[in-house]
């Protein structure tokens, strides 16, 4: 019996499931599995370990699997194959020692540390000032403790032993002093609140100019094997958190600094409350960590859940007009929900947690201050006025050391965040797009000499394709669906870069050629390719400034979208985007192919460019394309024979080897696939 394939929908892989297909996009990671005969994991990485599973991709873009034998998917995982290592029950995990904890934290610090680093003159200028803060600030306290002494004891001036300062001031001036330092103490918090709010924004713009520069210079395949949603929540969830850790960060180091300056003068001002503040604050903070460590463990999962969700709600925007037209499907409802609620939880306990530990840090620190100060009126009862300054300036450092706890735990809560996106910069920079260093001369001839390619974890999927095609040729690329057309395509574009054989301009290896030349040359029209939000000349244009309204015009006539675009209203100036149903499907199409044919390429590749298109807007792009033949190179990826016998030779592709390149005419002679094609054709137009 022959396997089948089908697509799945995403939501499938949340319920219980029969049949001998699988997913291996979309699919979620099972937490906590224990059972040996599921593999846990994504079903991308089942495919990898078991054998029963190969996968292949369809024209639709869907990932598929194709299974030996009937298997069960369930949300918990995939039945049937065995787990590549199953840890051994009786195993007990090491405890790690401390100095594993150092290293991991050292090695923690190191990949987060970049986050900081432009940060770091700024937070140098927040310890400064936060300095110049706590100074203030405990003079005031104190000067504020020995008025009210004075005050209360009717003297007419203000004396006091600060430590080894002595203070003897008239009551106008101690007043006039108090003054300027509460307004001192004003500006420097304005401050203090301007430079982490500009260090958080700024790090926001630098990581999102980071990650997308990391991720458009990432080669293709990292781009292509990167699920539905992981980028976006990247770019918007991930990096609000981390930016928001930055003015944490600097909220943090600006109360630690604050802090010490208030225990300083406390232990100017009064040694043993001094000592017992330190001790009470140091024994609070580790006991609290505990509770610290497990909120960081559910901020990982909330950052993992975040990802999923944001990929559902990715792929909600793109089907919502299938759910439009089916109606919400109480399957993809209850799916939809499930993704809600598994946020929910991790969001719970993250939240709760970070509200606990601050709350229980101040409680505890509150209890532990009048402890310390029962001690330390039992030990100095006669110094009242300066007991009184110590008072004070405890109770304003707890607050200090509480909000130093809040951002150590607020910290944990975001670290998983800044993991991820360290990882996922990593990912991306990591596998960057090669580059040639020669410059690229007049295509003359493209072709490739025994080209094979793998799918990293797939089965060989061309090989030993071999064959030249001269400049101004069109040449259609057939094969039945699943043979490597659209994966052949990616070679020509240089998306991709075979596994084994060359691809060959002129003669030479195209990775020889600076690839951004490549880029201008070689033009791609995808089956369904995207509009960007923004005028028609925009969509021509593409991020090209330097070509002219001229050049668009040219190129929109000569995808014949001209006139369509002038008999609208606003000509080229009209909106168009993803949701605007201002242009038709074919009408999209052209605008696509102008955007091709702008850049005047050399090559131009059209990847079932027609195959959803109606029979008029078929006959404008082959019109289009009859323009340019013999001027430009053409590919043309197809399943129709009307655009096929318009190409001068066809390379017919089956099961990743090359069956035939030849003539139209001579392969309806001579080749099975391509008759048969044409039989289909012929029954369809009699029909
Ligand atoms: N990203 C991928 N990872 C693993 N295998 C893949 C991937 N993309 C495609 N394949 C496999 O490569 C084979 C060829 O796929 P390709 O999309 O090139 O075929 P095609 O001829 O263009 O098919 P169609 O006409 O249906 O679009 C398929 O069997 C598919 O399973």
């Amino acid at each position: 019996m022959r396997p089948r394939y089908r697509a799945w929908p995403a939501s499938a892989s949340s319920r219980a499931t029969d049949g001998p297909v699988a997913p291996i996009s979309r699919t979620r990671r099972s937490p906590g599995r224990t059972d040996a005969s599921l593999i846990p994991g994504t079903v991308e990485e089942a495919a990898q370990n078991c054998p029963r599973f190969r996968p292949r991709t369809s024209g639709s873009g869907h990932t598929l699997l194709r299974a030996d034998a009937p298997l069960r998917i369930d949300r918990t995982g995939l039945e049937g194959c065995p787990v590549a290592e199953t840890p051994s029950p009786t195993a007990a995990p090491r405890r790690p020692s401390p100095l594993d904890v150092a290293r991991k934290t050292w090695a923690a610090w190191r990949r987060l540390s970049p986050f900081f680093r432009r940060s770091r003159r700024q937070l140098l200028l927040l310890g400064a000032l936060s300095l110049v803060a706590g100074v203030v600030e405990s003079t005031l306290i104190a000067l504020i403790a020995i008025i009210a002494a004075s005050l209360a004891s009717g003297t007419e001036g203000v004396q006091a032993e600060l430590g080894p300062l002595a203070l003897d001031l008239p009551l106008r001036a101690a007043f006039a002093v108090a003054v300027v330092l509460a307004l001192g103490r004003a500006g420097v918090n304005a401050m203090l609140a301007y430079v982490p709010a500009r260090l958080g924004s700024q790090a926001m713009a630098d990581l999102r100019r980071e990650l997308f520069d990391a991720f458009v210079g990432a080669a293709w395949t990292v781009k292509a094997n990167e699920r539905g949603g992981v980028f976006q929540s990247l770019m918007n969830m991930h990096i609000s958190t981390v930016s928001q850790a930055v003015i944490t960060l600097g909220h943090g180091v600006s109360a630690g600094v604050t802090f010490l300056t208030l225990v300083i003068s406390a232990y100017v001002l009064n040694l043993p409350a001094a000592v017992i503040l330190t001790v009470t604050s140091v024994v609070l903070f580790i006991a609290l960590r505990p509770l610290a460590r497990r909120l960081r463990e559910y901020a990982r999962d909330f950052s993992a859940e975040n990802i999923e969700y944001s990929q559902g709600v990715d792929e909600a925007v793109l089907i919502a007009e299938e759910v439009q037209v089916f109606g919400a499907s109480p399957t993809y409802r209850e799916a939809f929900y499930g993704l809600i609620d598994k946020v929910r939880l991790p969001a719970l306990r993250t939240r709760f947690l970070a509200e606990l530990v601050p709350g229980l840090f101040q409680s505890v620190a509150l209890l532990l201050l009048v402890l310390a100060l029962i001690a330390v009126s039992l030990v100095e009862a006669s110094q009242f006025t300066t007991l009184g300054a110590v008072v004070l300036i405890l109770v304003r450092a707890l607050t200090y050391g509480q909000q130093v706890q809040s951002v150590a735990t607020s910290m944990d809560e975001k670290i998983p965040f800044m993991q991820r996106l360290a990882d996922a910069i990593e990912r991306y920079v990591s596998h960057p797009q090669q580059d040639g260093d020669t410059d690229l001369p007049p295509i003359r001839e493209l072709g490739a000499v025994s080209v094979d390619f793998s799918y990293p974890a797939g089965r060989q999927v061309l090989t030993d394709i071999t064959f030249s095609v001269r400049r101004g040729e069109a040449v259609g690329i057939a094969g039945p669906s699943g043979s490597g057309k659209s994966t052949l395509v990616q070679i020509l574009l240089r998306l991709r870069d075979a596994t084994g054989g060359t691809l060959l301009v002129n003669g030479l290896d195209a990775r020889a050629f600076r690839r951004r030349q490549w880029q201008e040359r070689v033009a791609y029209v995808p089956q369904t390719p995207q509009l960007i939000w923004g005028t028609v000349a925009d969509n021509i244009r593409f991020y090209r400034p330097d070509l002219t309204d001229a050049d668009i015009e040219a190129a929109a006539r000569a995808a014949n979208i001209h006139d369509d675009v002038m008999s609208w209203p606003d000509g080229y100036e009209t909106v168009v985007g993803q949701r605007v149903a201002a242009v038709s499907g074919g009408q999209r199409q052209r605008i696509c192919l102008a955007r091709a044919l702008a850049g005047t390429p050399e090559i131009l590749i059209l990847d079932e460019a027609t195959s959803a298109l109606d029979v008029r807007s078929e006959a404008l792009v082959h019109q289009a394309l009859e323009g340019l033949k013999g001027k430009i190179t053409l590919f043309i990826v197809s399943h129709r024979l009307s655009a096929l016998s318009f190409c001068d030779r066809v390379l017919v592709v089956d099961q990743g080897r090359l069956q035939a390149f030849d003539t139209p005419a001579s392969l309806l002679e001579t080749n099975a696939f391509y008759h048969q094609l044409s039989e289909i054709t012929q029954n369809q137009q009699g029909a």
